[in-house]
């Protein structure tokens, strides 16, 4: 299957402009004529104002930030400059680079932060986060984190990317000329994407709680070279590993590549174009400090352009590659009990067809879902949240998780659908909408589907009202289980067997016990069947 990319940029894109607007639907009155109102607050009234580490933010201060290692690299190349024997970045000796590790193909992490750096960032971001000031998500799928450009920091990482990124990147990621082969015998693998005139920036926070951002789903950067520095010390998390899968335009982007775990201090660099991911945190808490780089002039070239426009070519999945935010077979592929999760464990598990069979489920009573709201249902052992509505009247019920990247569709809004969309979906102007909270697509409560008309389209349920009217319920394909208890009764003749044999002080245990006591474990056995037969749906309502 060939798939449009091009959206990707799109969605990606959270350089510093404006957040996901809701999208006008309505003819909105203009409001009435007031006193102009008291100018809110931004993220860039925060420097020098309220910010606490002001060293931060002094550009020229970037060189007590950087590890001794890439220091002593960065300053034997300028030496070679001055000293006029060479000027290119094929100068940069990553031979002679303390700790630099090719960690596989096209992926090397080197030291790269000090400690009192991570520290000190930590801690002005908590700051930013006490002085109350807004904040929006820094990428389109990472809500818990922290545009860093945008709080005053932009000069300070434009100083750490002209001084030190620009020339480890185009040792790795520049033209032909100046890219390495190979570190230590071991070959770097890497392609040419303008790491050789990185000259823009995107830099913001990253931060994982079991809480709240549990992972980040796979995806690919809008950059050329993106350098991600862990922040958090290894012994404050657990799992969230870096996961990467193949090149975005290759037969292999969806196959498993390499594993990664951050490490304080250390950046990881890769091509932005990379599918990548971090896995469910299990414990603690972890930050990440990205700088997704880019090369304004190679983006211009006729090369760029063509690597882009190229369609994918969807081949074999690995489930730990696999996006639901991006992958429209997703569901497909992904076995159900790990779908919108990033578990290691799903990369072994396979999509094997179990029995199910329909049941009525209750979510909630029909007095409480009142015209224009919803309530969700919850089914824990299915991994499956449905969402149920009452517009004009009527009940709907859709897949709670939006196929976008699963905002929750019971906290949206519902409006009929009018002209919305009309020329490209099924829709009725009468029928009802829902308007996903997270980046506003609009799914149509009858059919399901987009009524933007994009292929991204939501599950709908039957659903109904209770023989007696007092609760609204959905049907739901449920798994049936059937445990593996072990057919004693097939044994049964072997256990008599034994019973007749057993002697106990030399007497012959009664025959007659034997036989009761092999009634009994045929009974027990049938039971056990019959119980696990039917595996009772938890079912949790909001
Ligand atoms: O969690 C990480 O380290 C990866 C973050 C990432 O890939 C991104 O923000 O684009
Ligand atoms: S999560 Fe993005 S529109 Fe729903
Ligand atoms: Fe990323």
């Amino acid at each position: 299957m060939v798939l449009d990319y091009s959206k990707w940029d799109k969605l990606e894109s959270s350089d510093d402009d404006v957040p996901p607007q809701r999208p006008p639907t309505k003819v909105e009155k203009a409001p009435a004529k007031s006193p102009a109102p008291k100018r809110k607050l931004q993220p860039w009234d925060y420097h020098p104002a309220k910010s606490l580490h002001k060293d931060l933010f002094e550009p020229d201060n970037w060189q007590q930030w950087i590890h001794p290692s890439l220091l002593d690299v960065i300053s034997a190349w300028q030496k070679q400059k001055e000293t006029g024997n060479s000027s290119d970045f094929s100068c940069v000796d990553l031979e002679n680079f303390d700790g630099f590790r090719v960690e596989a193909p096209g992926i090397c992490s080197f030291p790269a932060l000090k400690d009192e750096f991570c520290d000190m960032l930590l801690e002005e971001v908590r700051n930013y986060r006490a002085s109350g000031l807004p904040s929006r998500a820094p990428n389109s799928m990472n809500n818990y984190g922290l545009v860093l450009n945008e709080i005053g920091l932009r000069a300070s990482f434009t100083s750490v990317l002209k001084e030190v990124l620009l020339p480890i990147g185009a040792r790795l990621f520049g033209s032909d000329e100046d890219r390495v082969e190979s570190v230590a015998g071991i070959n770097v693998e890497t392609e040419d994407w303008g790491g050789s005139t990185l000259d823009d920036h995107h830099s913001f926070i990253v931060q994982y709680r079991p809480t709240d951002d549990k992972h980040l789903d796979m995806h690919i950067d809008e950059c050329d070279v993106t350098f991600n520095f862990g922040i958090t010390s290894h012994d404050n998390f657990e799992g969230n590993d870096l996961t990467f899968c193949g090149m975005f335009d290759s037969a292999s982007h969806r196959k498993l590549h390499h594993r990664y775990k951050h490490i304080r201090g250390r950046c990881v660099v890769h091509s932005g174009k990379r599918r990548h991911g971090a896995m469910d945190i299990e414990k603690g808490e972890r930050a990440s400090l990205i700088m997704w780089t880019k090369s304004r002039s190679f983006r211009r070239t006729e090369a760029y352009r063509e690597r882009n426009r190229r369609g994918l070519t969807y081949g074999d999945a690995d489930n730990v590659c696999l996006s639901y935010t991006h992958d429209p077979d997703y569901k497909k592929l992904m076995p159900k009990k790990f779908q919108y999760h990033m578990k290691q464990e799903a990369h072994d598990a396979s999509q094997k067809s179990l029995a199910t069979e329909k049941r009525w489920i209750r979510v909630c009573s029909a007095k409480e879902l009142l015209e224009g709201e919803s309530k969700m249902v919850a089914l824990e052992s299915e991994n499956e949240q449905i969402a149920v509505f009452r517009h004009r009247g009527e009940l709907f019920a859709l897949d709670n998780r939006c196929a976008h990247m699963g905002g929750s569709l019971c906290e949206g809004e519902i409006e009929d659908v009018g002209t919305h969309g009309l020329g490209a979906s099924d829709s009725k102007a009468t029928d009802g909408m829902v308007i996903c909270p997270r980046h506003f697509m609009c799914f149509n409560l009858r059919t399901g589907e987009n009524v933007e008309g994009d292929s991204m389209s939501q599950k709908v349920y039957p659903v109904r009202l209770s023989a007696d009217g007092t609760n609204v319920e959905v049907e739901v394909d449920m798994e049936v289980t059937v445990q593996a208890v072990p057919d004693l009764s097939a044994r049964l003749p072997r256990l008599l067997q034994m019973l007749r044999c057993w002697s106990l002080n030399g007497r012959q245990v009664p025959k007659l016990a034997a036989a009761g006591l092999g009634c009994l474990v045929v009974f027990v056995a049938a039971a056990l069947r019959f119980r696990s037969t039917f595996r009772d749906a938890r079912t949790i309502q909001r």
